[in-house]
């Protein structure tokens, strides 16, 4: 088997820094033990997040010349339609500023007090809206999701018999949606096959209660079914996706993953008063309907990633560049999430770090102390993320006790991913030398963003 190189050659650099171990102590105690509070020129290589943070191509760079700045009816509003309507099928779209305000839109819109909304696992501000629009978020994946070791090939999938079970108990017009997440986040960018999504529209289909698509990822999501899933080897990427986005009613996206833009994101819907409602409401939150808080040019950008994001070469190159770094640990025995996902390398902090409770924060410490071997700035995606329970007040304590490595699209070399995993494998040589963290400063919401620690 002959070597294959990334299908692009880089004509812009951006130069990073090496730092010292004596400015990383430092720089990592004045942020708190809290990766998000690291400035970026304090890291070497930045895998805190794929979120905004990929390299756009030479059409998308030149696509920003061409951003139409009018307020109202901008032409690039127009561009981005039709790339929504050719890849993902949608009929209706409000352009927002980023995933979590489409998520914030459809809450308010389709979400009374008292609901229900079943999802294939939490995501940490798609939850958090649904809970303000008076929701309660229910966790219908698969059991295998919550087991790090388990290497079931489509851990994104739904148990229909717990879906099943809660719209029996809820009853359907407690339910006014299910939340379905391609390449699911937070179980470590784990794929839904498009058989178990098939059976949730069969399934939902008999209650009539719609399905809405975070679509973050769904392109990753479809190279995985291509690559797995019986009878869709011969079937584009692209042909994939559409097939996802039309077993579902309507979509979050934040473009600023799979779409390749530092900004952005989107409402589809396919419901003609949905779209009206929302219509609406973007010009309270976001700006007027044809731009929702974006500029023309963020738009064009973001019309030409959605394009470029279901292209072979490049979700084969995305994808073969995570299983790489993701090879490379499980080579050296490293416990990370298997199996590998979609956008990122987790590593299993509860199995690194077993002397540690999850009082003492394990996966957090293990950023921390990530970032101090190497400058490597990685994600805590563990009880931090968990937050507190909205009754008791006490942490949510998660199975999954997660160090998320992030890959950028585009950004990083082979070489880059070299020295993150000789970086994972000296931490983890010295692990039982690493103690716990105390929390000293915890926010209301989503606390990991700006939450302080100390060392126990
Ligand atoms: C599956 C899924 N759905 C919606 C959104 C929101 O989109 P947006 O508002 O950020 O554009 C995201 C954002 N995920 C980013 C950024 C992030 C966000 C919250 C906590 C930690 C990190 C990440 O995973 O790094 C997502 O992954």
């Amino acid at each position: 088997r002959r070597s294959w190189a990334e299908p692009y050659k880089i004509k812009m650099v951006e130069p990073v820094k090496m730092t010292t171990r004596k400015d990383r102590e430092k720089a990592i105690s004045e942020a708190g033990y809290n990766t998000f509070l690291l400035r970026s020129g304090d890291v070497y290589i930045d895998l805190l997040t794929d979120s905004g943070t990929s390299a756009m191509s030479d059409r998308q760079w030149a696509g920003m010349m061409l951003g139409d700045e009018a307020y109202a009816g901008s032409r690039n509003y127009y561009n981005l339609e039709d790339a929504v309507r050719q890849f993902y099928g949608y009929k209706y779209l409000v352009p927002t500023h980023q995933g979590r305000a489409a998520e914030h839109l459809i809450s308010k819109i389709m979400i009374s007090d008292g609901d229900v909304i079943p999802g294939n696992m939490y995501f940490t501000t798609t939850r958090l809206h649904q809970e303000l629009a008076g929701g309660t978020f229910a966790d219908v994946i698969i059991d295998e999701a919550h087991d790090p070791e388990n290497e079931h090939p489509f851990k994104g999938n739904v148990d229909l018999q717990k879906l099943e079970d809660l719209i029996k108990k809820h009853g359907p017009d407690r339910m006014p949606y299910v939340s379905i997440a391609t390449a699911v986040n937070m179980a470590g960018g784990q794929p839904i096959s498009l058989e178990n999504l098939q059976q949730v529209r069969e399934l939902t289909a008999e209650y009539d209660i719609p399905i809405i698509h975070d679509m973050t990822r769904v392109a990753e999501n479809a190279y995985f079914i291509k690559k797995k899933e019986p009878g869709y080897a011969d079937k584009s990427v692209a042909a994939i996706v559409r097939q996802i986005c039309d077993l579902t009613d309507g979509a979050t996206m934040s473009a600023k993953k799979d779409a390749l833009v530092n900004i952005g994101g989107f409402l589809a819907v396919n419901d003609r008063e949905v779209f009206e409602e929302a219509r609406n409401l973007v010009v309270v939150y976001e700006g007027l309907h044809t731009y929702g808080g974006l500029a023309g040019r963020d738009m064009e950008a973001m019309a030409l990633g959605i394009e470029e994001s279901v292209q072979e070469d490049h979700i084969r190159a995305r994808i073969g560049q995570v299983q790489y770094l993701g090879d490379k640990l499980i080579g050296w025995g490293i416990p990370v999430v298997r199996p590998i996902g979609s956008h990122g390398v987790f590593l299993d902090a509860r199995k690194i770090l077993p002397h540690l409770s999850q009082d003492q924060f394990p996966a957090q410490t293990l950023a921390a102390e990530l970032y101090l071997d190497a400058g490597v700035r990685a994600m805590e995606r563990g009880v931090v993320s968990a937050g507190r329970n909205t009754e008791t007040g006490e942490h949510n304590y998660p199975d999954l006790e997660l160090v998320r490595l992030t890959i950028p699209r585009r950004v990083y070399t082979q070489a880059h991913m070299d020295v993150v995993a000789e970086s994972v494998a000296e931490v983890f040589a010295n692990r039982e030398k690493i103690s716990g963290l105390n929390m000293i400063y915890e926010p209301k919401y989503l606390r990991f963003f700006q939450a302080r620690f100390e060392r126990a």
